[in-house]
């Protein structure tokens, strides 16, 4: 049995992986944790996941003993977790998006000490999509402008989303263009022409949009569109939990999605 612990258990994301971490007979749900003064702490996490009594009560001290901590707060709280979790020797698969350079330093530091996955974007489809991106990318050549487009629900915090900005890491990657230098952001006012190598990133909040993703590749006379299209979170939430049965018995080091999924470019 794996042992698992959730940080932001009563979000949109948090909720569900404890209902289907409850529900997996390899899994014990171990502890639900919330932020200070969160309105369910000291409830049954059951309760707020729809999947009824657990026995786990949402508090916000990390107290029980787990193998593997999933975290899908926001990046503060991933970080705070993060080095709790260093202490405790627990692995941390981390989907909370938006941490800056600083914060995945410090992801990276603790990953010498545990096993840890941070990724964006923990569905097959669009760890699939990095991979064509790229390849794409390489073969179309310089003469195709690449625009990157993601929508999501009006809840969401951060933009653009961790997984349009990825998705440009891929392409930067691939074709040697960089993301301090070529990425722009929305674009208004008298722009002048588009250079050639620039990647736009657009955010669109709109609704209850799970999460979509196109990469348009266009030139004169043509262009390809590729698209994800999430239809549930518990596609992100089956793969973290696949992430944490993946990690659960690795030694220290920083994993990702790839690794989890076996996805061959
Ligand atoms: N990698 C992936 O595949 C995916 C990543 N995400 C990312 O996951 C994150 C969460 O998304 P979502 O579930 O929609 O967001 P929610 O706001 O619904 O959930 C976040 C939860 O974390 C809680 N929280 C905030 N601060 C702390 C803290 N210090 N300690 C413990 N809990 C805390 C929030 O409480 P409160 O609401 O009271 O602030 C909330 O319950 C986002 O960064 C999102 O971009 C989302 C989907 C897929
Ligand atoms: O906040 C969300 O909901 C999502 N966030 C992730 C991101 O920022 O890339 C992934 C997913 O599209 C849903």
């Amino acid at each position: 049995m794996i042992e698992i612990a959730i940080n932001g258990a009563c979000g949109r994301m948090g909720s569900r992986i404890a209902a289907l971490v409850f529900e997996d007979s390899e899994l014990k749900l171990v502890a639900a944790l919330e932020r200070p003064g969160h309105q369910s702490l000291g409830k049954d996490v059951g309760l707020v996941a729809g999947c009824g009594d657990t026995g786990i009560i949402i508090t916000t001290a990390f107290n029980a003993h787990a193998d593997v901590l999933i975290d899908f707060s926001s990046p503060e709280s991933a970080i705070a977790i993060g080095e709790i979790c260093a202490k405790k020797n627990v692995a941390v698969v981390v989907g909370a998006t938006g941490l800056n350079p600083q914060q995945h330093e410090k992801m990276q530091h603790f990953s010498r000490l545990i096993p840890c996955l941070v990724s964006p974007n923990m569905s097959v489809g669009v760890n699939v999509l990095f991979n064509l991106v790229a390849q794409v990318a390489k073969m179309v050549g310089k003469e195709f402008d690449i625009e990157i487009i993601e929508t999501h629900h009006r809840f969401k915090k951060d933009s653009p989303s961790g997984t349009a900005l990825r998705l440009a890491e891929k392409v930067c990657e691939a074709t040697g263009r960089k993301m301090d230098e070529d990425v722009v952001y929305g674009r208004s006012g008298i722009t002048g022409e588009r250079p050639l190598n620039e990647i736009g990133i657009h955010a669109v909040r709109s609704g209850d949009v799970i999460g979509d993703h196109t990469v348009i590749f266009g030139s004169l006379g043509e262009r390809i569109e590729i698209t994800h299209r999430a239809h549930t979170r518990d596609t992100f939430v089956r793969g973290a939990i696949r992430a944490a049965k993946f990690i659960a018995k690795k030694p220290p080091g920083m994993y990702s999605m790839s690794d989890v999924l076996q996805i061959q470019p």
